[in-house]
């Protein structure tokens, strides 16, 4: 069918070409079917969105840098001829019935991944296929050899490289924006990738891009590690395992983040930055992407094992959970919380355990202290603050200010405070509901929005004791995320004696 071009000044990931629903009704086509246009010079596929708004019924609207790809301007006319699926829509759907794919077929699927060649629809049913029907450990292995295979990867010639993951899914865990400088500072090469929340309020990247931008080339992050030792950068804006992003940006909004998956998505990064021993945090507890102590060591034992079949030594760590780490939830907050910490100011010591629990193991790893004392050495840099000075120099070369300091550091202009409802002790913080109120008050996107946690398990209330201070960038935000604190109360108080059988 013959249509006359109407160019859209508009950034759209996905669906490029606009129709009427008259238009789409003759073509036999529907939202999110796929598309070849094809102009005088050049000729593409891409994605239909459907609405009869903004283009009549002998139109078609093309997104500007759709258009400038086939070389199309504003009037000309344009052909356009329905395509069917790839065959890797087919696998999403093989996926669905439980089926299990070839390493071909894999290495197709990722492959159309990575190149935006499968649709929103199709990459959220993979999504929650695989959240129901998971994968073969032979699957997972293949998804991360093909993610690594469609992207760029870092080729270093000095060993060891470390690096460090965490599988997300308990708040606050801003753990290796101190890991990565305490790892560095003793020598050692991290560069490290991370992604931005997949299931929380602010993942690793969101945080850093509060003190240095996060988007670097393969090349940019290789050049900043040799110049400093250490990066902390977000996947997504490098070529690096492309596929992941994609994946990720099904994920978000379903809050799904299916373990087999999961594998895949760390380990293709880890490979592709060219490291070789690797430590994985596997937080455990209520509320997390792993409530039973006893999946985590399952999930231990299958990271090791992909591990091994791709020649990369793994320890993983199988760490609490069950409530928030440290006190602070949301971008600046978190970088706040981890800059002091970083400066030697009061933190909550979890966090500080954490974070040299696990640079310890990554020393213990790569031989530059013995068994049993990496905690300890990590502790002791820690102390005579080379990891700050370290964590400047990462910052300056990423194009940060190094001289920011934990004070300097911006937080949401309205605040409100959630206070405790009775006397009693707090017996829990509830990660799911902190994530959910995190979320309304604006984190990810809105950086300074959060929560600081005042009161955790077992601190002792009084009636009217703050809580929580929500703090958001927009009022209606506040009023959000205050709505949501009082719909699902994020901390349990009680008194001592819980309940009293017989009752009274
Ligand atoms: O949003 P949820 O699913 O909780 O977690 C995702 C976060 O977990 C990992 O952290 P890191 O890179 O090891 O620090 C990811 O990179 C991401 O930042
Ligand atoms: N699925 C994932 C969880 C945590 N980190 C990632 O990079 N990917």
């Amino acid at each position: 069918m013959e249509l006359k071009s109407r160019i859209l000044d508009l950034k759209i990931d996905g669906e490029k070409a606009i129709l009427s629903d008259e238009v789409a009704r003759s073509l036999g086509v529907c939202h999110g079917n796929r598309v070849r246009v094809s102009g005088k010079t050049g000729s593409a596929t891409t994605f239909i969105a459907l609405t009869s708004e903004i283009v009549g019924d002998d139109e078609v609207g093309l997104v500007s840098d759709f258009s400038d790809k086939i070389g199309v301007v504003e009037g000309d006319l344009v052909e356009l001829t329905p395509t069917g699926r790839p065959n890797s829509a087919n696998y999403v759907r093989k996926k669905i019935y439980g089926e299990f794919l070839s390493r071909e077929e894999m290495f197709e699927l990722i492959k159309d991944i990575a190149n935006r060649n499968l649709s929103n629809y199709e990459l959220s049913a993979l999504v929650t296929a695989v959240s129901i029907r998971d994968m073969s450990m032979d699957e997972v292995q293949w998804m991360t050899e093909a993610m690594v295979e469609y992207g760029d990867s870092l080729e270093f010639t000095e060993y060891p490289i470390v690096d460090k993951h965490s599988i997300g899914g308990v708040p606050g865990n801003k753990i290796t924006l101190l890991i990565v400088p305490i790892v560095a500072a003793a020598g050692l090469y991290i560069p490290k990738t991370s992604s931005r929340a997949i299931t929380g309020a602010a993942g690793t990247a969101d945080i850093m891009e509060v003190l240095a931008p996060v988007k670097f080339t393969a090349e940019e992050i290789y050049q900043i590690t040799k110049q400093v030792g250490a990066a902390i950068v977000w996947g997504g804006a490098t070529h690096i395992a492309p596929a992941d992003d994609e994946i990720i940006r099904a994920e978000y909004p379903l809050a799904l983040d299916p373990v087999s998956i999961l594998i895949a998505s760390v380990l293709a990064k880890k490979i592709a930055v060219g490291a070789d021993k690797v430590v994985i945090d596997i937080p455990v507890g209520d509320g997390t992407k792993i409530e039973d102590r006893k999946e985590g060591s399952k999930l231990a034992r299958d990271f090791i094992e992909i591990g091994e079949r791709l020649d990369m030594e793994i320890e993983c760590a199988i760490t609490y959970g069950g409530s928030p780490i440290g006190r602070a939830v949301g971008p600046a907050l978190e970088a706040r919380e981890a800059l002091k910490a970083l400066e030697g100011k009061e933190t909550p010591k979890s966090l500080i355990e954490k974070s040299c629990s696990l640079s310890g193991m990554l020393f213990e790893m790569a031989g530059t202290s013995s068994k049993d004392e990496g905690t300890e050495k990590a502790r002791e840099l820690l102390k005579n603050g080379k990891p700050l000075e370290k964590f400047k120099e990462i910052i300056e070369a990423q194009g940060g200010n190094p001289d920011i300091t934990s004070e300097d550091i911006e937080i949401g202009q309205h605040k409100e405070t959630l206070t405790a409802p009775s006397e009693g002790y707090v017996t829990s913080v509830n990660n799911k509901s902190i994530v959910n109120i995190a979320r309304a008050l604006g984190s990810p996107s809105d950086k300074k929005a959060g929560l600081e946690i005042c009161k955790k398990g077992g601190d002792e209330v009084c009636k009217g004791d703050p809580l929580i201070h929500m703090y958001a960038e927009e009022k209606w935000k506040l009023k959000e995320g205050m709505k949501e604190a009082k719909k699902h109360f994020p901390l349990r108080v009680e008194g001592i004696v819980l309940e009293r059988i017989p009752e009274l």
